[in-house]
């Protein structure tokens, strides 16, 4: 696999463990980790506050920002589940490895109950969660250069497997 940088980039649906999984990956790696809805929180206040105030339209354009950003830093950055919907992260994404997190339906609901996501309040919160997924399953599949499924077994061995991964496909300074 040829990518020109050496950052990691983990995308999927909400949930799904990239900023959890995503941090203890970047302490593995001794690489610097940035969560890009953090970089949003912590400019511009609390997500769920910006969708109710400004609308998600302002958010994307925030996260968009947060992602360029963070994607011309490197390291391994965590974006949220809608970040992929941007067509300049899209093909931002093509120099970068990206790594697809997926889980399924029924183990994420408990992850993501009594969270402040905004696309996943009220009651039914996990049929919200199915259909937002299955529409943007084509796009992570399509960005993604490997998939782990986190719906099993401890957190730390999937980070265990993808460090392995990020190690077995480094990129080399000619490329
Ligand atoms: N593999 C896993 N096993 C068990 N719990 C997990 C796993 N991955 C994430 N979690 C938990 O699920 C919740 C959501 O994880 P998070 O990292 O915020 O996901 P995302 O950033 O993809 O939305 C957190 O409470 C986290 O501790
Ligand atoms: O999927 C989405 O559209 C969103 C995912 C969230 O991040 P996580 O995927 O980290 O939960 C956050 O960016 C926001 O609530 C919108
Ligand atoms: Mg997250």
């Amino acid at each position: 696999m040829t990518k020109r940088s050496d950052s990691i980039v983990l995308i999927g649906p909400m949930g799904a463990g990239k900023t959890s999984i995503g941090k203890r990956v970047a302490r593995a790696l001794k690489l610097p980790f940035v969560d890009t809805d953090a970089v949003v929180v912590r400019e511009h206040g609390a997500i769920a506050e910006l969708f109710a105030e400004r609308g998600e339209a302002h958010f994307r354009s925030l996260e968009r920002q947060a992602v360029s950003d963070a994607l011309g830093n490197g390291g391994v950055v965590a974006l949220g589940g809608g970040a992929v919907l941007d067509e300049t992260t899209q093909r931002d994404l093509s120099e970068h490895r990206v790594v697809f997190l997926t889980v399924a339906p029924r183990v994420v609901a408990t992850r993501v109950s009594g969270s402040k996501r905004p696309l996943l309040q009220g009651d039914d919160s996990a049929q919200r969660w199915t259909e937002i997924f299955e529409t943007r399953r084509p796009i992570y599949e399509t960005l993604a250069d490997a998939t782990f499924d986190t719906s099993h077994g401890p957190l730390a061995d999937i980070v265990t497997e993808i460090v392995a991964w990020a190690k077995n496909n480094e990129t080399t300074e000619d490329q």
